[in-house]
């Protein structure tokens, strides 16, 4: 029973309710802590703002936005923010969730929080996208700050928003705060290395994952769902590994070509089309098509609750990699493991992105900046060790990499928790 929010009643596929079956699923491997195990399912606070803006015809439009921090246990909130239309207070929620898990997973000193607007930001130009980002961010400011709650680029945000981000914080209280947000421009206190960072930290992960169930890279073939910053990045790294990309699937449509693509062609015509639908050497096939896809390994990098029992049951890949967040519902994670398909989850298979994130607010604080060579070699070393504890614990107790990561990360979040004590 969960009476918190309780206008919040969430279908077993929701993300919410995506998330809190995970967390039932760890407690029993929590020994003593899962007395804490309460807090996981509760976020600490909640703050939902009306965003108006003038429009550039002179009307005026109200945006509903949000921040939710989920748990601070650990350390500031961190978590990006989500432009898109279909963004509700229980995405963002769940969202916010998973940062907290994924933060602990790669021991980053963070609790979780995520941010959106519900917003198309496609439809409004360019001043428009500025005036909603400074006004959210003066909203939300009353919970934001480089010692509470670090927002970072997600669905629909980038650098550029970062900036505005940064800059309207930066206004109201009087001083530069580089490290307010990370996922800046590079010459704003940014890191090098960010952009690319979470598809880094798939490929990473991915690469580890196939090693050890024997799958070759060199010519494995590669399916991705979402071909924006997490999605193209993965893909460029696997075929540098010597994989082929042979289905990708965005809003713009689906195509397919079981001989590769060539990355580079594809590239440009993302740039100039903002989607892969168009790209005239593959051949377009049936969204619903892509699940049947003849690969090794799917990559979803786009929404949550894509991959449902249905599409589970068809897949042909032998490895997924979540680059999304919450793209599997909990009865298509068990058919898959059922299935001898290995997963390896969100919460640490796209955390690369917020570790350089991390690496981006330590040399905003030092003001001494590192090579994208050292940014790479960490991110890599605290991806590949995280995921060793995993599997371990995974083959300890004889769970799937998903309960393992949430084993790991909730045993941190709950000692700290619990040593940190209640105010009496
Ligand atoms: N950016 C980051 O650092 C991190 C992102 N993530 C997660 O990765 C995922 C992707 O984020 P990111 O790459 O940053 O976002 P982007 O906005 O850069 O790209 C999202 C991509 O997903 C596509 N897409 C959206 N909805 C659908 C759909 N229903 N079917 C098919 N394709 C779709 C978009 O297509 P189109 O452009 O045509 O709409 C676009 O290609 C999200 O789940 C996000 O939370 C996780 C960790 C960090
Ligand atoms: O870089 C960050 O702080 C957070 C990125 C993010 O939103 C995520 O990992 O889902």
């Amino acid at each position: 029973m969960h009476d918190t929010l309780s206008f919040i009643t969430p279908d077993p596929h929701s993300a919410w309710g995506t998330y809190l079956s995970q967390v039932d699923r760890v407690l029993p491997y929590l020994g003593p802590l899962a007395r804490w195990g309460e807090t996981l399912k509760r976020p600490k606070r909640a703050l939902i703002v009306d965003v108006p803006i003038e429009m550039d015809d002179g009307t005026v439009r109200h945006f509903e936005g949000y921040r939710v921090q989920h748990n601070l246990s650990r350390g500031p909130g961190k978590g990006g923010v989500r432009y898109h239309p279909a963004v509700t207070l229980e995405e963002v929620m769940a969202l916010s969730a998973w940062m907290t898990v994924k933060n602990a997973a790669v021991n980053l000193p963070y609790g979780g929080a995520k941010g959106g607007i519900r917003v198309d930001p496609r439809q409004l130009s360019h001043k428009e996208l500025e005036r909603m980002t400074r006004r959210y961010t003066s909203e939300i400011g009353l919970v934001i700050g480089p010692q509470q709650d670090i927002p970072a680029p997600d669905v629909g945000t980038n650098p550029q928003v970062m900036a505005w981000m940064m800059d309207t914080y930066s206004m109201n209280v009087g001083g530069t705060a580089t490290g307010v947000v990370t996922g800046k421009p590079v010459h704003l206190g940014g890191s090098l290395g960010r952009v690319k960072a979470t598809g880094r930290g798939v490929f990473v992960t991915g690469r580890e994952a196939a090693r050890r169930i024997h799958l070759n890279l060199d010519g494995a073939r590669v399916a991705v769902q979402g071909f924006g910053n997490v999605g193209s990045a993965a893909a460029e790294m696997f075929v540098g590994a010597g994989a082929k990309i042979v289905a990708v699937q965005d809003h713009t449509g689906t195509i397919a070509n079981p001989a590769g693509m060539d990355m580079g062609a594809l590239m440009e015509v993302v740039r100039r089309d903002g989607g892969a639908g168009a790209f005239t050497q593959a051949e377009r096939i049936d969204d619903e098509a892509f699940w049947d896809t003849d690969c090794d390994i799917l990559i979803p990098a786009a929404l949550e609750g894509q991959i449902t029992l249905a599409r589970a049951n068809r897949l042909k890949a032998r490895l997924v990699l979540e680059g999304a967040n919450g793209p599997t519902h909990p009865d298509a994670d068990d058919a898959l493991a059922e299935r001898g398909i290995l997963v390896v989850p969100d919460v640490i298979c796209n955390a690369g992105g917020v570790t350089v994130s991390y690496f981006e607010w330590v040399q905003d604080f030092s003001s001494f900046f590192w090579t994208e060579d050292e940014i790479n070699l960490r991110l890599d070393k605290i991806m590949v060790d995280a995921l060793r504890r995993i599997w371990d614990t995974a083959d300890r107790h004889k769970i799937t990499l998903r309960t393992a990561t949430f084993a790991v990360a909730c045993e941190r979040i709950l000692m700290a928790r619990q040593e940190r004590g209640l105010y009496p």
